[in-house]
């Protein structure tokens, strides 16, 4: 039994009145099988859909139509059901923000129907775990973005679920918050058989965390697989990347032509090409003129952006 089962759903957001109205289908057909124990990621550009997905595999929102099924429940005949079988991480601070991070741990525990003395050990625990004992005592209201958010994840995991949801977990921590969130995340996969449904538009994240990614785009599953599966869609090209001082030099020809199709940010310019091609390049650019106006430059095999921007998704849609 897959821990977790979509199938054509969708979703449309309905907004302003009369001549004004405007409906917004934010999942669009969305099918996707999460197995027991994996760590499942859901990649995609701003106002992709992810986040309407999940909020409707956690009871919070209806579909218009088609199913969600949660460890065998039909969480859209019982919504309610949903709490019970997962622990979900929203993109919002949560109702627990006036309370210290402890008993924002343990009121979750609490909710979550353990006793009392119980939901105090498991909070304990968890704080620990995540290095939080420091701030342990301080309301989440008046901790920083990345600090309130790690207390938010400590919550999440007391009073253990089988499967866990998590928006965007780590946006806005430090390297070793990061650190603390996926080693946390391991472990439970490793000793609990713990699903983890990620949503990000990290792709570095989700390249290292992952065992399989969906794409989603316009509301819409464009690609599902591993995330080796994804780059073998782009196999053979690699991405040059070069960083000039100011301008770009413009008088060798090899840099204007070049100008025509890089992809630019700021003063980045990126080509994905073929390794031939990126030789011949890289020799243009690392001689006379043009070398002396590169401040850096990196030649590097396709990422997941790379899969993603074969695949149809837009330039600049994901965070590097
Ligand atoms: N409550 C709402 N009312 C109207 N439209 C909404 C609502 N929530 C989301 N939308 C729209 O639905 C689409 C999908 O939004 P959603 O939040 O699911 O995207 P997302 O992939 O989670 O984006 P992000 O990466 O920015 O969190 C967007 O066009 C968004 O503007």
């Amino acid at each position: 039994m897959p821990c977790c089962a979509v199938r054509d759903l969708v979703k449309t957001y309905r907004t302003g009145r009369g001549a004004a109205a405007t409906e917004i289908r934010a999942n669009d057909g969305i099918g996707l099988t999460v197995r027991q124990g994996e760590i499942f990621g859901l990649l995609g550009p701003n106002g992709a859909g992810k986040s309407t997905l999940v909020r409707q595999l956690t009871g919070l929102l209806r579909p218009d139509s088609g199913s969600i099924e949660l460890l065998g429940h039909d969480i859209v005949r019982h919504p309610e059901r949903a709490a019970r079988l997962l622990g979900y991480l929203g993109q919002e601070s949560t109702a627990l923000d006036e309370l210290t991070v402890a008993l924002a741990a343990e009121t979750t525990g609490r909710l979550r129907g353990l006793g009392r003395a119980q939901a105090r050990a498991e909070a304990a625990d968890v704080l620990t775990e995540l290095g939080l004992e420091p701030i342990a005592h301080r309301p989440l209201a008046r901790l920083s973005g990345g600090q309130r958010r790690l207390a938010c994840f400590a919550a999440t995991l007391v009073g253990e679920r089988p499967l866990l949801v998590l928006d965007e977990p780590t946006t806005g921590m430090d390297p070793v918050a990061r650190r603390a969130v996926w080693t946390a995340v391991d472990r439970r996969r490793a000793e609990r058989g713990t699903t983890v449904l990620l949503v990000t538009h990290n792709v570095i994240e989700a390249e290292t965390v992952l065992d399989r990614v969906a794409v989603v785009d316009e509301g819409r599953v464009i690609a599902c697989d591993t995330p080796g599966g994804l780059k073998a869609l782009v196999d053979g090209d690699v991405r040059l990347d070069l960083v000039w001082r100011d301008e770009a030099p413009l008088s060798v020809p090899a840099v204007a032509e070049l100008a025509g199709r890089a992809e630019r940010t700021g003063r980045r310019w990126t080509v994905r090409t073929t390794p031939e091609q990126a030789r011949e390049l890289v020799a243009a650019v690392t001689t006379g003129p043009a070398f002396a106006a590169l401040d850096d430059f990196t030649l590097a095999t396709p990422s997941l952006e790379d899969a993603y921007l074969k695949l149809g998704g837009r330039h600049g849609g994901l965070a590097k």
